[in-house]
């Protein structure tokens, strides 16, 4: 099976009702909160917080965070380069039908090349719009944070080098390329770290500014 490309004799079909109605019924604009940083940064805390911040706001969001995703639609993926670019791709994709469903999908990643972040970036966006759809947060901790946090004890295990398989742990010994420009930068202030309400609060009132919180 090929991943490149659009197969054969495969014709797009648009039904009547479109992103515009399906917006106006529900009062909110679809768009991808991305949320990508090292393992223990906090990116599932942000995005459980900001999704129960929508939800009391009355506004339909819904959560795909790369642990649980891993655990059905890309558990045959691995952490290769070739497999966590994958990972992010189809996370885009799906991403990508979530807003245009209407909803506000948040994405939880490490998602830590680059290239594999842009190329979402540019499923999102729509050639009418100057803004992306896509809202790209970065969880800007520092590595020695993140691995005194451990809370799965996998920086642990990776310093004694026992992380299964090829792939190299992120932040240890497997790149992870910080964003050059994202809409959100959340880090410690005089070595504090922001409360999880105080993260959503940030993203919510980002998302307010922009429009997207109505229809
Ligand atoms: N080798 C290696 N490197 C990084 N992370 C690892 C690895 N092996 C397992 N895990 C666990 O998988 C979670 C990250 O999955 P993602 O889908 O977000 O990763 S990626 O975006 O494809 O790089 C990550 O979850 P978070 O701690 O929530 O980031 C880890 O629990
Ligand atoms: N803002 C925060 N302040 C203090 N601790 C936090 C904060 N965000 C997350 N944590 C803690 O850090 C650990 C890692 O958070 P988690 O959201 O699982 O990170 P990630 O999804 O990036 O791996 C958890 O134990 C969590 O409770």
């Amino acid at each position: 099976m090929s991943t490149m490309g659009n197969p054969a004799n495969v014709f797009w079909h648009d039904c009547t009702v479109g992103k515009a109605e399906r917006q106006k019924l529900i009062n909110q604009q679809g768009c991808v909160v991305w949320i990508t940083g090292l393992s223990g940064s906090g990116k599932s805390t942000l995005a459980c917080s900001l999704d129960r911040e929508l939800h009391s706001r009355g506004k339909l969001s819904y959560v795909l965070d790369g642990d649980n995703v891993r655990h059905g639609l890309n558990k045959n993926l691995g952490f290769s380069p070739e497999d966590r670019t994958e990972n992010i791709r189809r996370v885009g994709e799906v991403a990508t039908l979530f807003a245009d469903a209407g909803l506000i999908c948040i994405a939880s990643l490490i998602s830590p090349y680059r290239k594999d972040r842009d190329a979402c970036r540019a499923m999102l966006t729509d050639a009418n719009f100057i803004e992306a759809m896509l809202l790209s947060v970065f969880m800007n901790m520092p590595l020695e944070v993140c691995e005194g946090r451990d809370p799965k004890g996998l920086y642990k295990l990776a310093r004694a080098g026992k992380i299964k398989g090829t792939a190299g742990f992120t932040g240890i010994d497997d790149p992870y390329e910080p964003p050059l420009n994202c809409e959100i930068n959340i880090e410690q202030k005089d070595g504090v770290c922001p409360t999880p309400s105080e993260m959503a609060g940030q993203v919510v009132s980002y998302l307010d500014e922009k429009g997207f919180l109505h229809a």
